[in-house]
């Protein structure tokens, strides 16, 4: 799929922005506001995004309309957000931020100088302004990222390993990276579910992926490509790291305590291995992968076959 030109992108935060008077430009100078006028323009301006970043941004540049600020600070760890902005200051002021008792992450204002009672004051009250913008931020950031995993074993599905994919082989191609696929599928599943039921068959699957991510970097990069198969992205390995790597989960596998009634279960995969050629499609590098994994099945199951 070829992704849009830049002149054919429409930014409707931007176009929105610029309709309410906030042009946005960060060099000119901050027009003062007073807290009243200063609620009203945020409760407009921070509504245009559902994009949390960015309403944390305008926050901060807002903010110091009335308060002067050199830093601000957000996290939010469940979400995995964390934001820094400005430079960083001795004087602070942090905030727990919460509303009808959902936790919305911990805000922190920084300043070389003291803040006084009456800006303390003004930052709560502003802070209002930012409560259900973010909720909705972190609301949306939720359903962004449940539509990109597998819910059953926590790792990226394949809408998200598509996007991932791709990325991944402009970034390599880019920066003359190399870049490596990991193919694998759970040995004789079938016969684990048969044997064992689908409940237990859905811990193996879990298990797995565990597995899998607990011996990986980058645990971000390992998706359920179907039933009991899995794809793991290695970006900057060449064939010789990737076989490693394939070699230590496959190893790691193996050594799973799965247990049904205390019966120690067997499980072990199989994996096809390729790198990243010269010119080469993400489709193509994709389908050497799994060509290879039909070898490992082939030639007898929990090995590691690298394509040709
Ligand atoms: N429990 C469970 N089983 C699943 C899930 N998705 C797919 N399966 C099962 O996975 C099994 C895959 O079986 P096969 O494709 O025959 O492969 P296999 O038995 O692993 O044999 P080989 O791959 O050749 O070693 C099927 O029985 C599917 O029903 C799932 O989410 N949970």
């Amino acid at each position: 799929m070829v992704p849009p030109s830049q002149s054919n992108t429409i930014d409707f935060d931007a176009a929105k922005l610029q309709r309410l008077g906030f042009t946005g430009s960060r060099n000119l100078p901050l027009k003062p506001a007073s807290l009243v006028e200063l609620r009203h323009q945020l409760s407009l301006q921070l509504q245009t995004s559902l994009d949390a970043e960015r309403i944390l941004n305008l926050f901060f540049r807002e903010v110091q309309r009335l308060v002067p600020l050199d830093a601000l600070a957000f996290q939010h760890p469940s979400h995995d957000l964390r934001l820094e902005l400005g430079e960083r200051a001795p004087h602070s002021a942090g905030y727990r931020l919460s509303h009808e008792g959902e936790y919305l992450g911990e805000l922190i204002f920084r300043r070389k100088q003291r803040f006084s009672e009456e800006e303390l004051i003004q930052l709560e009250s502003l802070l209002a302004s930012l409560l259900f913008p973010l909720r909705n931020a972190l609301l949306y950031r939720t359903a962004l990222q449940s539509a990109l995993r597998d819910p059953l074993t926590d790792t990226g599905n394949r809408i998200a390993m598509d996007q991932v994919l791709q990325r991944e082989v402009d970034l390599a191609r880019r920066n003359l990276q190399p870049l490596s696929l990991l193919m694998l599928d759970i040995d004789h599943f079938k016969s684990i579910n048969d044997n064992h039921g689908h409940a237990l068959g859905d811990e193996v699957l879990k298990a797995v992926a565990q597995t899998l991510k607990n011996q990986l970097r980058n645990i971000d990069m390992v998706f359920r490509y179907g039933g009991e198969e899995f794809l793991v992205i290695l970006s900057g390995t060449n064939r010789e790291g990737a076989a490693l790597v394939g070699e230590r989960l496959r190893f790691a596998v193996m050594e799973l305590q799965c247990l049904d009634a205390g019966r120690h279960i067997d499980v072990s995969i199989s994996l096809g291995c390729s790198s990243l050629l010269p010119g080469e499609s993400g489709e193509s590098l994709l389908r050497r992968a799994d060509n290879a994994l039909f070898v490992a099945k082939r030639e007898g199951r929990n090995r590691l076959s690298m394509a040709g």
